[in-house]
């Protein structure tokens, strides 16, 4: 490697700090978690939720201000969500939730009530939906707003955080989501005409913005930061021309803090000249990863030097140590770019989990590979001590970081021979079914012996408090292997016993032995680590724990068949194996950075092809390879997607392409906008796939018929995510719906997404309507 030292003659300049964007929430041992759901079962008072959450807040601020970090954030924390959180401090709600905003009062827990009603509905109003926060594992909830929309200032949040951290001394940098990202984010209130762009009330938005940046400047905030990471994606100019404008007007405001606008996930592209001609203090950017090309554009427009530059090299989003050396060199050459030169993560620290200490039974060799927020932290400090002191000043920590680097490289569980080859080798296998679907359809219609309109299931039943309790003893040395694995037999044969009971078609075994779906065949695959407290929040009080792609994946043996064949034995229906194909365990885990997501997506794709023909060999007759994040990994610039669709698409065909014509093959996706990737969905070529489809109305079988889409479908009918039980006569619309665009013979009946989230109370009345409901449209169109 080699490294200019120019930082240690830095030029004259005013001396760099070290920030973050935001820490994880729920604190060590997730207390936040824990505290939320016991105020939610009425096992804590207000005041006591308060009162703790609020010790939760102080320790967080601790924790950063200890490790060193020179401006600490605010309002980073939430209860559930940031985005929900903007939108009520915007006062931006929907109707439906406008009669519990008025009977509230203002009485604390008057005001958490309204705001967790938001997020989870009440037995008045409907939630917000949830969607995914950019291509990462993380949900926000999306605003709704109508065309005359008053907007109202309610600056509790942000300001009685600010002040909270006042009373331990520190001036903190509140972060809020920027009115341009704000919009963008938001989606029109059911009812509100299709040609309705949330972006035409910037007008309006603009002023409970300056209304709060005046009450944060009273409050003695100095910076105040905007998140717009919509700037991140190809943006018309429109949304850029709404940027120069909503910052020109905020920063027109006499009585203000000095403004930092924050953006992540990818390169600034087209907005960098909007940001550095506008009128902002500082510019936050992701150095990382593709988004490196923002120092080449700073460099073509001559740098922002009247301006703030937070440089985020550290990688936010992955949890690899940072090259110290290498990360040092890239702020040197900040330095001549910039009027002064921070140095941060590339995002929020919300996307890593907390901390390696946590990690007890982990080798200290590879834990000393892997930085988490905490760890992080350091490193921020590190580097900028370094870009203020010189490189001598940090010349012990960036060997140690050499060397950790050098252990890694050299790791015989990174680079393994046999594995390189075997991937090597896989150029040369067939990535088609050796009939085409037409063929394929009719062995398969004949031996499985489907009525029409055929009902299934995702895969998971409900993952019962006692199946966790079950999992923890078995960690905890308390249950052992055989009484384990009794207890899942019997679930599963209750399971099976629930499904004929409700009359399904193809059965699942319900996945009861699964902690996570990503998780279980990280814990099975050589080449995964996974964490025992390595929890990240994917959405409010529910969290996931990422495994780890340290080296080369490879399958010890067959993962599912015990239980897949079980469940198969209790029943003469077919039972439908279940997988999570390649993209989705490379999406939600943290992948290695020293091979190419698509090498590694190839080797994860063959120990999943081995599983399903072992499956096959059992006598699986259908095969479900979930894909749920194949989506959300599609890259945010236009120009990067073909590629990634190519690698993706070859992944699932290199898993699926090598069983018989007889084997079904279904894939299932799950909270997207699918249009963009329509035609990948094609490539896939699955027998069967099940998409996400009761929320909006089955819009996805109208795109999908438009889109020529050849093989079956299964649009959910039945929105899992609300605890609403779906009538037979609702479930029957919806399927009259799905039938004017897809003829009967390629539809099947299904829910929306897996079950583990809910309750037999509502998984037993749902399914009885759900098959109630197909048997009733096979009846009235005559089909049998
Ligand atoms: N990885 C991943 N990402 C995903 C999804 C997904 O399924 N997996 N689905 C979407 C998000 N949906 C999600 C839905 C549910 C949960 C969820 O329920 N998470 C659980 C944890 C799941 C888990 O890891 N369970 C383990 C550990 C459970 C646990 O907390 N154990 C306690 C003890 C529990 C007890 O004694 O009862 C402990 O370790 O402290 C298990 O079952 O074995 C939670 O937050 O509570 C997460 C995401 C998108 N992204
Ligand atoms: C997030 S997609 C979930 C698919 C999985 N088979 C389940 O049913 O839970
Ligand atoms: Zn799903």
């Amino acid at each position: 490697m080699t490294t200019t030292r120019s930082s240690s003659n830095r030029p004259q300049g005013p001396r760099s700090r070290s920030t973050v964007y935001g820490y994880p929430r729920q604190g060590p041992g997730r207390q936040l978690k824990k505290l939320t759901e016991a105020y939610w079962a009425g096992r804590l008072d207000a005041d006591a939720f308060l009162a703790q959450t609020r010790e939760l807040r102080r320790a967080r601020w601790i924790e950063l201000r200890d490790a060193g970090i020179d401006e600490i954030p605010s309002n980073d924390f939430s209860y559930y969500d940031h985005v929900l959180d903007t939108a009520v401090m915007l006062g931006a709600l929907p109707r439906r939730h406008a009669p519990a905003l008025a009977d509230a009062g203002q009485s604390p827990a008057a005001r958490l009530d309204r705001y967790f009603a938001l997020a989870r509905g009440n037995d008045d109003a409907a939630p917000l939906e949830m969607t995914k926060w950019f291509t990462t594992n993380y949900h926000y909830l999306v605003p709704e707003l109508r065309p005359d929309m008053e907007f109202r200032l309610d600056p509790t949040k942000p300001l009685s955080e600010f002040r909270e951290a006042r009373e331990l001394g520190l001036t903190t940098r509140p972060v809020i989501l920027g009115p341009v990202s704000f919009l963008l984010l938001s989606k029109r209130e059911p009812g509100v005409p299709g040609d309705f762009q949330p972006l035409s009330l910037l007008g309006k938005i603009i002023c409970p913005y300056l209304e709060l940046i005046r009450r944060l400047f009273d409050a003695g905030a100095e910076w105040v930061q905007f998140d717009e990471p919509c700037l991140v994606a190809d943006q018309p100019a429109q949304v850029l021309d709404a940027v120069a404008t909503a910052y020109a007007t905020l920063c027109a405001e006499e009585f203000r803090p000095r403004l930092l606008v924050a953006t992540y996930f990818d390169r600034l592209g087209d907005a960098l000249p909007v940001l550095a001609d506008s009128p902002v203090d500082g510019i936050a950017m992701d150095i990382t990863g593709p988004a490196r090309a923002n120092i080449d554009d700073l460099a073509a427009i001559g740098g922002i030097p009247t301006k703030r530059l937070v440089a985020g090299v550290v990688d936010g989003r992955n949890v690899w140590r940072t090259d110290l050396a290498a990360a040092l060199s890239t702020l040197g050459t900040l330095l001549g770019l910039a009027g002064q030169v921070d140095v941060s993560a590339s995002c929020s620290l919300l996307h890593v989990p907390l901390s390696i200490e946590f990690e007890r039974q982990l080798d200290p060799q590879i834990a000393g590979w892997l930085a988490f927020a905490r760890q992080k932290l350091e490193e921020i400090v590190i580097l900028t001590r370094g870009l203020n002191d010189g490189w001598e000043a940090v010349a012990g920590d960036l060997q140690v970081s050499a060397a950790r680097r050098a252990t890694r490289l050299a790791s015989p569980i990174v680079q393994v021979d046999a594995v390189r080859r075997r991937a090597a080798e896989a150029a040369g296998l067939p990535r088609t079914r050796r009939s085409p679907y037409a063929e394929r359809r009719i062995v398969q219609r004949r031996q499985l012996g489907l009525p029409a309109l055929p009902t299934t299931t995702i895969g998971s039943f409900p993952q019962t408090p006692a199946l966790r309790a079950a999992r923890a003893k078995l960690r905890a040395g308390e249950l052992d292997a055989a009484g384990y694995e009794a207890l899942i037999e019997a679930e599963i044969a209750a399971v099976i016993a629930e499904q004929e009971a409700a009359g399904l078609d193809v059965l699942v075994h319900g996945e009861p032995e699964r902690n996570d779906m990503v998780q279980y065949f990280a814990e099975q695959l050589d080449g995964f680590l996974t964490t025992a407290e390595g929890w990240v929040q994917s959405y409010g009080t529910r969290y996931v724990r990422p495994p780890i792609v340290v080296g080369d994946v490879a399958r010890r043996g067959p993962m599912t068949v015990r239980w897949a064949t079980y469940a198969a034995g209790r029943t003469q229906k077919p039972v439908k194996g279940m997988l999570t194909g390649p993209v989705t365990m490379l999406a939600w885990s943290f992948v290695r950075d020293d091979l190419p997501r698509a090498e590694v997506a190839r080797q994860v794709a063959l120990a999943l092809r081995d599983e399903v023909l072992d499956l096959e060999a059992a006598g699986l007759r259908v095969i479900q390879i979930d894909e749920p994040a194949l989506r959300e990994s599609l890259p945010l610039r236009n120009a990067d997607r073909a590629e990634y669709l190519s690698w993706a698409v070859d992944a699932f065909r290199l898993v699926t392409s090598g069983v018989r014509d007889e084997t079904q093959i279904h894939t299932h996706m799950c909270y997207a906008e699918f249009g963009d990737i329509l035609q990948a969905l094609i490539d896939m070529d699955a027998d069967v796939i099940s998409l996400e489809a009761a929320r909006s109305d089955m819009a996805i079988v109208t795109d999908l018929a438009r889109a020529g889409y050849p093989n079956d479908i299964g649009p959910g009918v039945w929105d899992v995510h609300s605890p609403r039980i779906p009538t037979v006569q609702e479930i029957v619309d919806r399927i009259h719906l799905a039938l004017k665009e897809c003829p009967a013979d390629r539809l099947w009946i299904n829910p929306d997404c897996g079950l583990k989230t809910r309750g037999y109370a509502e998984v037993r009345p749902a399914l009885a309507n759900m098959v109630a409901a197909a048997r009733a449209v096979r009846a009235e169109l005559g089909l049998v």
